[in-house]
C-alpha cells in the first residue's frame, strides 16, 4: 500500500466529527485526495500527498495555533477552551483525629488532616480557584477497622463529617468521595472476604453501594467507587435512583484501574496496605488492554457518568481507548501517588525541572483524551497558572 493511501485510511478510520484534530487530518487527506484525482491517474502513483501531510510547522508556530493542537490544555489563551481549574480534582486524606495535620513521608507536600484542619487549609486554595476535591477517609485508630469496614459510612466518621463541613463552608466546591473499604477493613482489602480469604463479590457490592449512598445522602456531588468489584456501578446507580438522588449525584467509576506498584505512597498515606495477598484478583493486569476496554464498556452500560483510568502516564493508550469508547462522556485520569512521587524524586535528583515535568506529564494525559485529571499537583497548578 502506498503512503498516501495509508494516511487517508488512518485519517478516515479515526475521523470523529467532534474531534478537531481528526477534522484537521480529515481535511488534509481530502486535500491530498483531490490533488491526487486532478493531477495523477491513480492515487497510488502520487507521492506529493506525503509532502503535504508533513507540513506541520504552521500548526505550532504561533501561540494561538499551538493551543489548537490540544483538545484540553493547561494554559489559558482563549476563553472557550476548557482549562484549569475546571478540569482538576485534588485528593484529600482525612483522618479521624480532628486536629491532626501530619505530612505523608512518601507523598511530598501532602498531609493527612483532621476535619478541623480542612477549612484553614482549603480557604486559600478555593480563593485561588480550586473547584473540586476527592475525599479519602483515613481512620488512624486501629479499633476503627473491622472485617466489614463499618467505619466507612459512620455518620461521625471523617468522610461524612468532611462532606457536611465542606458543603456548608465552600458552597461552590465540588465534592467527590472515593468509595472503597480498604481504608476501613482490618484486612486492608477492597471488599468483604469469605472465610478462605477470597473476595465475596455479592456482599462487597452490597456494602460498597450502601457506603456510596451514605456519602450521597450526606451531600457528596459525586461518588467514585475504586473497589473494582463486579457490578458495583449498577448497584450504586440503582440505590441512588431508589433514594431519589440520581438526578444530582454523579457516578465516576474507576473503570480501568490497573494493579501495580504505583499506589505505594497512597497506601502509606491511607494505611490501606492489604495485610495479606494483593489486589491482583480485582485490579487489572498492566498488559490487559482488552480487559480494560471491556471494563469501560461494562461500566458505561451499568450507568457510570464518568469513566476513569488509573494510573495515568503508563496507560495513555487506555485513556485514548476510554475516550473512543465513551465518546460522549467525560473521561478522567488519576495521576496516582507513585507517579507524583516519581516526578518529585526525578526533580530532586536533577533529572528535570519539577514544574516543567508537572506540565508535560499533565499535558500528555490531556492529549491522550482525559478531560478531568485527579492530581496531587493541583495546589501548585493554581499558583503556576
Ligand atoms: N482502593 C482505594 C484507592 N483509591 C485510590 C487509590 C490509589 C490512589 C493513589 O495511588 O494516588 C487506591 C489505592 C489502591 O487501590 O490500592
Ligand atoms: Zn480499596
Ligand atoms: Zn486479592
Amino acid at each position: 500500500m502506498s503512503f498516501s493511501n495509508l494516511v487517508s485510511d488512518i485519517a478516515f478510520r479515526d475521523a470523529n466529527p467532534d474531534d478537531r484534530a481528526s477534522q484537521i487530518s480529515l481535511a488534509r487527506s481530502r486535500t491530498a485526495r483531490s490533488y491526487a484525482s486532478t493531477n495523477a491517474t491513480s492515487v497510488t502513483s502520487v507521492s506529493i500527498s506525503g509532502d503535504i501531510s508533513s507540513q506541520l510547522h504552521a500548526g505550532y508556530s504561533h501561540p494561538l495555533s499551538r493551543t489548537w493542537q490540544a483538545e484540553r490544555q493547561l494554559t489559558k489563551v482563549e476563553e472557550n477552551i476548557p482549562c484549569v481549574p475546571e478540569m482538576l480534582i485534588y485528593p484529600l486524606f482525612i483522618t479521624d483525629n480532628p486536629d491532626e495535620e501530619t505530612p505523608i513521608p512518601s507523598l511530598p507536600n501532602q498531609y493527612r488532616r483532621g476535619v478541623n484542619r480542612l477549612v484553614p487549609f482549603l480557604a486559600p486554595l478555593v480563593r485561588k480557584g480550586l473547584r473540586s476535591v476527592i475525599l479519602f477517609g483515613v481512620p488512624l485508630h486501629p479499633a476503627a477497622k473491622d472485617a466489614l469496614g463499618t467505619a466507612a459510612d459512620d455518620p461521625a466518621g471523617p468522610v461524612i463529617q468532611a462532606i457536611r463541613l465542606l458543603r456548608s463552608r465552600f458552597p461552590q466546591l465540588y465534592i467527590t468521595t472515593d468509595v472503597c473499604l480498604c481504608e476501613y477493613t482490618s484486612h486492608g482489602h477492597c471488599g468483604i472476604l469469605r472465610e478462605d480469604g477470597s473476595l465475596d463479590n455479592a456482599q462487597s457490592v452490597d456494602r460498597i453501594s450502601d457506603v456510596a449512598l451514605a456519602y450521597a445522602v450526606a451531600g457528596a456531588h459525586c461518588v467514585a467507587p475504586s473497589d473494582m468489584n463486579d457490578g458495583r456501578v449498577r448497584a450504586i446507580k440503582l440505590k441512588l435512583i431508589e433514594a431519589g438522588l440520581a438526578h444530582r449525584v454523579l457516578l465516576m467509576s474507576y473503570s480501568a484501574k490497573f494493579s501495580g506498584c504505583l499506589y505505594g505512597p497512597f497506601r502509606d498515606a491511607a494505611g490501606s496496605c492489604p495485610s495479606f495477598g494483593d489486589r491482583r484478583c480485582y485490579q487489572l493486569p498492566p498488559g490487559g488492554r482488552g480487559l480494560a476496554r471491556r471494563a469501560i464498556q461494562r461500566d458505561i452500560a451499568e450507568g457510570a457518568d464518568i469513566i476513569m483510568v488509573k494510573p495515568a502516564s503508563s496507560y495513555l493508550d487506555i485513556i485514548r481507548d476510554a475516550k473512543d469508547l465513551a465518546q460522549d462522556m467525560p473521561v478522567a485520569a488519576y495521576q496516582v501517588s507513585g507517579e507524583f512521587a516519581m516526578i518529585h524524586a526525578g526533580a530532586k535528583a536533577g533529572v528535570f525541572d519539577l514544574k516543567t515535568m508537572a506540565f508535560e506529564s499533565t499535558e500528555g494525559i490531556l492529549r491522550a483524551g482525559a478531560g478531568i485529571v485527579v492530581s496531587y499537583f493541583v495546589p501548585e497548578f493554581l499558583d503556576w497558572l
